[in-house]
Order: C-alpha cells, then structure tokens, then sequence
C-alpha cells in the first residue's frame, strides 16, 4: 500500500539529506523519482543538503498543481515510481492534498520533508496539512542541538545573533550565518521562550553583573 509519509524535523536536522538518501537508494534498485522542492538555499530547482550533495527537482511555483504536474509527465510517457518533496513547508495546503491524491489516486509512495514550526513556534500551513492528512509523521532521529546541550526543538530567526519575533513567516536563509545577516539558530523550547541565543547567552556569561564580586 503506498503512503504519504511526513519526515520532519528542526532546521538543520538532515531532512533534505534523508530524502537525497532515499532517492540514491530507490534509484540504485532502478526506479524513478519525481523530486519537488520549493526555496531550496542552492537556488531554483535544486535540493540540496548541508553535506554537500545536491540534485536537480522540479520548482513548485504558487499556482502549481502537483498531481497534474505528475499525470502530465506520465501520460507523455515518463516514468515516476514514487515522488519527493522537500522544503514541503513552503507548500500550499492545496499542493499538499495533491500529493495526497498521488499517493490515492496514482498509487505512489509520497516522501514529504519540512520544518513543521516557523520563528513564531507556529505551524507553516503546508505542515498543518501534511500533519492532517500524511499515512505516518516521522521525527529524524539524529536531533540538533540547542547551544545548551539539549535537544533543539524550535526554529528561533536571529539578526546578528540576537532573536527577532517579527517579521515576515518565509525568510530563505540559513544557520550559522555572519553577524548582521538574518540567519536561524535551532534551540531547546526552554531557550527559545526566554529568546536566550548562543551569542547571547555568551553575552550573558561574560557581564559584570554575573560575575563573582571581589571583596577588599
Ligand atoms: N561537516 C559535516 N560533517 C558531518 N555531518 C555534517 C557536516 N555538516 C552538516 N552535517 C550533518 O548534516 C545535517 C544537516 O543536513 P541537511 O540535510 O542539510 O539538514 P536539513 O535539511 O534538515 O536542514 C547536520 O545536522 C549534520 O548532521
Ligand atoms: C524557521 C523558518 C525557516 N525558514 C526557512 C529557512 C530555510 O530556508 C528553510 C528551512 O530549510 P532547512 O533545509 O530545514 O534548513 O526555511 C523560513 O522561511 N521561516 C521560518 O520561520
């Protein structure tokens, strides 16, 4: 029975670098994917992870429908055997029906991967329906750490390290980026309610009001 399968995670966590797993496996065994992505960091039509590998995808742009898009290829003689969509976040909740009507309607496995939360702590609303509608949600096992240690659950946007609240929900960009830079940081819910970063808490550690007081 094919499945709509959501794979999700922090930014950061090896989502674009399972699905490029899962094409380079199903591919070695002689089947063919359709890849999909949207606003991938490496450009348009691309998926791209953070080890450096990279392949080409099919840009869904706004108005785009997937499930025609896939009829369309097959009809004209092309072969899909199962579909990829990364950065699924950046889908429309429409799209998102559509690559549930492939998994019904088409009989093909569908592999979704996507940040479920956005800066806010709030859903994107191709998550919410991926959420809604997938056969199964799978967490990524190798979790990304908050500077603190734990375990990073939360996507915090950050402008020179510091944590900003307001802004526009899609911003492409990346972690790690330089001072000035918008830029993401992964962080523990505990850290990301007290907005406490890594610059900033090293801000933090290193204020005279936190350091011991000398007596004379
Ligand atoms: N130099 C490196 N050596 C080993 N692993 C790395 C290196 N750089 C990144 N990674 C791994 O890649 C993961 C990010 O993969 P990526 O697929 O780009 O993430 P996502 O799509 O979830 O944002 C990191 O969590 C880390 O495990
Ligand atoms: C939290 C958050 C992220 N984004 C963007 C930033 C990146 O371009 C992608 C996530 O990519 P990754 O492969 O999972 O690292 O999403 C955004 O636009 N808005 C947000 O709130």
């Amino acid at each position: 029975m094919s499945e709509l399968v959501f794979f999700c995670g922090t930014m950061d966590c090896g989502k674009s670098t399972l699905a490029l797993q899962i094409e380079h496996n199903r591919s070695a065994r002689g089947l063919q994917g359709m890849i999909f992505t949207r606003n991938d960091r490496a450009g348009q039509g691309k998926l791209s992870s953070r080890l450096g590998l990279v392949t080409d995808a099919v840009e869904v742009e706004d108005s785009m429908d997937v499930y025609a898009h896939v009829v369309d290829h097959l009809s004209q003689g092309g072969r899909a055997d199962y579909v990829i969509a990364d950065e699924a976040q950046f889908l429309a909740p429409e799209q998102i029906d559509q690559l549930a009507r492939i998994v019904d309607d088409l009989e093909l496995d569908v592999y979704a991967f996507g940040i479920t939360t956005d800066f806010r702590t709030k859903l994107f609303p191709g998550s919410q329906r991926l959420v809604e509608l997938a056969d199964r949600v799978e967490v990524l096992q190798v979790e990304a750490l908050c500077w603190c240690g734990a375990r990073a659950t939360h996507n915090a946007r950050t402008v020179g390290g510091v944590m900003v609240v307001e802004g526009a929900q899609v911003v492409v960009g990346d972690v790690n980026q330089s001072a000035d830079e918008i830029g993401y940081e992964v962080l523990c819910r505990r850290h990301h309610r007290r907005r406490m970063t890594a610059a900033t808490a090293r801000a933090a550690a290193l204020s005279p009001d936190v350091l011991p007081v000398q007596q004379s």
